[in-house]
């Protein structure tokens, strides 16, 4: 069943000051997302990956197409997970997962989300106390704690060092495989998309267009295997050279 539908047919920056200066983002993209899949979108640096993702999340609706989340009468929920992780400095850890709640935030459902991602003896610590791992896990939890739609990630793993990056990524998986989540994440890095996607979305430098669209058959309890990540990612280059040129 398609739970995304993704139409952008011209997504141009106009600088205010400057209109005879036009920066031509996105250009005739079409993208269809089943429900509770995991698809990866990789592309070079600046080709407008966090551009897509805003408008995705409705906080840039400056453009020319159509973006049609879930069912077409209700307002989707979506979870955001920024590259920074963006906790407010004066809660704990706690208090920062609560506050996407408007009404009385559930007890069992944070417990529940805290131990799944090792944070339940920080979760009075500030965020100061916390490395960029567990602010990371915070992040991620709170837009797991919503129950979205549809979760946006945008590379969450971004300036962690690999073992971090490494424990970061299998506590969002296995969270992903008790939750199952319709999900966009962007990533420069191959092999994290191999052994997390269903599918690998390969994108152009601007304007952004979709260059491949490859299918991850890999079983799921086979992804931890290094030796399936790395034929695939081999099997992947020599099929679609092109692809070389956009990580
Ligand atoms: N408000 C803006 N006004 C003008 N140009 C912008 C604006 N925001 C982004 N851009 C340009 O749009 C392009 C896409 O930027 P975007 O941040 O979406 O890329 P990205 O693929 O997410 O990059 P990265 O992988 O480095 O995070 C870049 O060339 C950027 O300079």
């Amino acid at each position: 069943m398609t739970d995304i539908e993704i139409s952008v047919l011209d997504k141009t920056y106009r600088p205010e000051h400057a209109a005879d200066r036009q920066h031509k983002a996105i250009a005739d993209l079409q993208l269809r997302v089943a429900r509770d899949q995991f698809v990866c979108l990789l592309g070079p640096s600046g080709c407008g990956k966090t551009t897509l993702l805003n408008m995705i999340a409705g906080l840039d609706s400056q453009y020319q197409g159509q973006i049609r989340i879930g069912r077409l009468a209700s307002r989707p929920k979506i979870g955001y997970v920024f590259q920074s992780p963006r906790l407010l400095p004066w809660y704990d850890v706690r208090r920062n997962i609560e506050l996407v709640f408007p009404a009385k935030p559930p007890t069992e459902l944070i417990d529940a989300l805290l131990d799944a991602m090792q944070l339940g003896d920080v979760q009075h610590e500030f965020p100061e106390r916390l490395s960029l791992g567990m602010q990371r896990r915070v992040a991620i939890i709170r837009a797991f704690a919503i129950d979205p739609d549809l979760l946006l990630m945008d590379e969450p793993f971004v300036s962690l060092d690999a073992p971090s990056a490494r424990q970061v990524r299998n506590l969002l998986y296995t969270l992903w495989q008790q939750r199952p989540h319709t999900v966009l994440f962007v990533s420069h890095d191959l092999r994290e998309a191999i052994a997390l996607a269903d599918r690998l979305i390969f994108l152009s430098p601007s304007p952004m267009r979709i260059v491949a669209d490859i299918v991850v058959d890999i079983p799921r309890p086979l992804r931890n295997d290094e030796v399936q990540i790395e034929t695939f990612r081999g099997t992947l280059y020599s099929r679609h050279p092109q692809i070389a040129d956009l990580l």
